[in-house]
């Protein structure tokens, strides 16, 4: 049995977390913290699993690695001072895990990575996110991943910059610029999770779109990291790509 502590266990995420860790086989709940509690309530657990928030997470983190224990995280809102300083965590205190994903939805992680071989086709590329308004991080984890792997896919091709005449702009009008690729947000009352990756060149133009349609369709993923982060071959893992065999 592996036995699994939940970091945000009253929320919207970790609550579902509680209920699929209780009814899994091979998982044993040991207990949840939120705001406020002791995070000693979870010592003796095998793996943390932690859907917080973007600024609590990194306090969390370097707890659980100091203790040694191994964190299935689906916190959103890192940037790259965060994961250097969790890389940083993780060389200073060797034992623990962390399996860092954006998004575990399984139909999510396969858009991500239909977007990617996509990419070199077409001039342009942009992203569009839809979630609930309760969201505090914006653009959407997942969408910064896709611009990311996006980007990093139009480089190894070679591909020109996105044509784009815009001179004249009121802020904000053409959204983000990640990487290069422009990204969208909204938040829509009723939806969930959803992300639309709209693809053009001369004369065609595809779009990839995902729904979550409620929390429970994370719960895989979430219990795939759980089963597999201690054997993970490195101290990070971004994405739940390798556990899928898609990279
Ligand atoms: N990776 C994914 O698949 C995925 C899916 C959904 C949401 N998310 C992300 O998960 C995070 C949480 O989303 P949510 O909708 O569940 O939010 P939420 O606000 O419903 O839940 C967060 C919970 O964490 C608690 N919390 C805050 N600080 C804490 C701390 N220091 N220790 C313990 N608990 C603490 C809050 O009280 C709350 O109960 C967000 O960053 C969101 O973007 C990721
Ligand atoms: O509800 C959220 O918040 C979600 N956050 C993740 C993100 O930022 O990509 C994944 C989808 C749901």
């Amino acid at each position: 049995m592996i036995k699994v502590g939940v970091f945000g266990a009253h929320g919207r995420m970790g609550s579902e977390v509680v209920a699929a860790v209780q009814g899994a086989a091979d998982t044993e709940y040991v207990a949840g913290v939120d705001s406020g509690d002791d995070r000693e309530a979870v010592r003796g657990a095998d793996v943390v699993v932690d859907f917080t928030h973007p600024d609590a997470v990194m306090d969390n983190l370097r707890w659980l690695i100091e203790q040694g224990i191994h964190a299935v995280v689906g916190t959103t809102g890192f940037d790259d001072a965060k994961l250097a300083e969790l890389r940083g965590l993780l060389d200073a205190h060797p034992g623990a895990k962390v399996l860092l994903a954006p998004n575990f939805g399984i139909a999510a992680v396969l858009m991500m990575h239909f977007a990617k071989l996509a990419a070199p086709y077409f001039e342009s590329t942009e992203i569009i996110e839809l979630h609930h308004p309760n969201k505090a991080d914006a653009p959407s984890g997942t969408a910064t991943r896709t611009a990311e792997l996006v980007a990093a896919a139009r480089r190894d091709a070679g591909a020109a910059a996105m044509p784009d005449a815009t001179t004249a702009e009121v802020p904000g009008a053409r959204g983000a610029d990640i990487d290069g690729v422009r990204v969208h947000a909204l938040r829509i009352t009723g939806m969930i999770a959803h992300q639309e990756i709209v693809f053009g060149t001369h004369g065609e133009t595809l779009t990839i779109r995902h729904d979550s349609m409620n929390r429970a369709s994370f719960m895989p993923g979430v219990l795939l990291g759980v089963r597999e982060v201690a054997g993970l071959p490195d101290p990070l893992t971004i994405g739940l790509e390798p556990l899928l065999g898609l990279e």
